[in-house]
């Protein structure tokens, strides 16, 4: 018996071993693509890319499926020649990661180049990113958001904002440069706070006047210079709600790609029961409510076709799974749950 146990151990830990050291190599190897233009030149020659055209990634519909083609170099080259381009589209490429077996991803927008060739060229479409992101496979929405995040943040950092003269990128698209002042851009993103409110029966969700009809979400706002995460959730529910956070604790995190590049950082909030009356702000927020557990599970069930009722009016229903605000309610419902009652 001791043997079975001592060779499953051993086996384990030798795959333990394999995927790190993968993971391991994989990063090195990301690295040395993003500090080395001749790699990265050459890496471009046997890697894949992923195609935008104006910030809308291109997916190929599969029944009722969405795809995300990765196209060869070898296609590159002929989907450019087919437009009478030439090959040095390929440069404006930003990589955006690569496989186990070091094969790297680049992502490129061909926003100036005609939309409709490509489309019946390779039998799909450009889709808006707002729709893509919810249909695809979810092990593909991070890499569509984030390759989206690094392809608008290279179009809306085409100057220097000290000497107004053009930055250049890297051929990894990991940082621009300018050279007259020598000043390097790196991608930025907004720290946001997105926080379940919980009184510790019922928990708070808000619209903003933008949401679909019917959804209601979790607290959310941008850090200001200067706070941590914790003065700013106790900042926004302050602005926001009118209440005083008593303590909070962090869940999670997640890149959101809207309006440009966040990290969200999700963290459950608890106010005082005794002191729970809203007092909204009605410049951010169109309504916020304190929702009980029933009504929560009910509303998790529902999806914005099946909420819209007879007279017109919509039942509450969530944010969906890929967002990070549907794991904090969710998080919600098995603590309320799992307590004794
Ligand atoms: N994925 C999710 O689950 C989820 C849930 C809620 C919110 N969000 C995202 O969080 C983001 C922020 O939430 P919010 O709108 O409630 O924030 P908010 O309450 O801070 O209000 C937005 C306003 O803040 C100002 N602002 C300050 N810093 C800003 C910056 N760096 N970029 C843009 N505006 C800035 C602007 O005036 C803007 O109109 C939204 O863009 C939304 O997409 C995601
Ligand atoms: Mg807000």
């Amino acid at each position: 018996m001791a043997a079975i146990y001592q060779a499953m151990y051993r086996r384990a830990s030798s795959l333990f071993c394999r995927l790190h050291s993968t993971y391991v190599r994989k990063m090195r190897y990301l690295n040395e693509l993003k500090e080395d233009d001749s790699l990265c030149r050459q890496a471009q020659t046997s890697g894949t890319f992923y195609l935008f055209h104006n910030l809308s990634p291109f997916l190929q519909q599969v029944g009722k499926k969405y795809l995300v083609p990765q196209l060869s170099a070898a296609e590159m080259k002929r989907i450019l020649e087919k437009l009478k381009e030439t090959e040095q589209w390929i440069e404006k490429s930003v990589l955006i990661g690569c496989s186990d077996e070091h094969v790297p991803h680049f992502a490129l927008d061909l926003g100036a180049l005609e939309k409709s060739v490509i489309e019946s060229e390779l039998k799909g479409s450009f889709t808006d990113l707002r729709k893509a992101l919810f249909v695809v496979d979810g092990k593909d929405s991070p890499l569509l958001a984030s390759a989206q995040s690094l392809l608008r943040w290279h179009d809306s950092h085409q100057y220097c904002s000290k000497t107004g003269q053009p930055t250049q990128k890297n051929l990894a698209g990991s940082k621009r440069v300018c050279h007259a002042s020598g000043i390097i851009y790196y991608p930025q993103m907004s720290p946001v706070v997105i926080t379940l409110v919980s009184d510790g029966s019922r928990c708070l969700l808000a619209r903003q006047p933008s949401f679909p009809r019917g959804m209601y979400s979790s607290l959310s706002g941008f850090c200001n210079l200067g706070e941590n995460v914790e003065e700013t959730v106790r900042r926004e529910v302050a602005e926001e709600v009118g209440l005083e956070v008593e303590s909070l604790w962090y869940s999670a995190s997640q890149h959101w790609p809207f309006p440009s590049s966040c990290l969200l950082i999700a963290c459950h909030a608890m106010v005082r029961a005794q002191q729970a009356e809203i007092s909204m702000n009605s410049l951010e927020l169109e309504e916020a409510r304190w929702f009980a557990l029933e009504e929560i599970v009910e509303g998790l069930k529902r999806e914005p076709g099946s909420s819209k009722q007879d007279d017109g009016s919509f039942l509450p229903w969530f944010p969906p799974k890929q967002a990070i605000a549907h794991q904090l309610i969710c998080e919600w419902v098995k603590q309320q749950t799992s307590q004794p009652a």
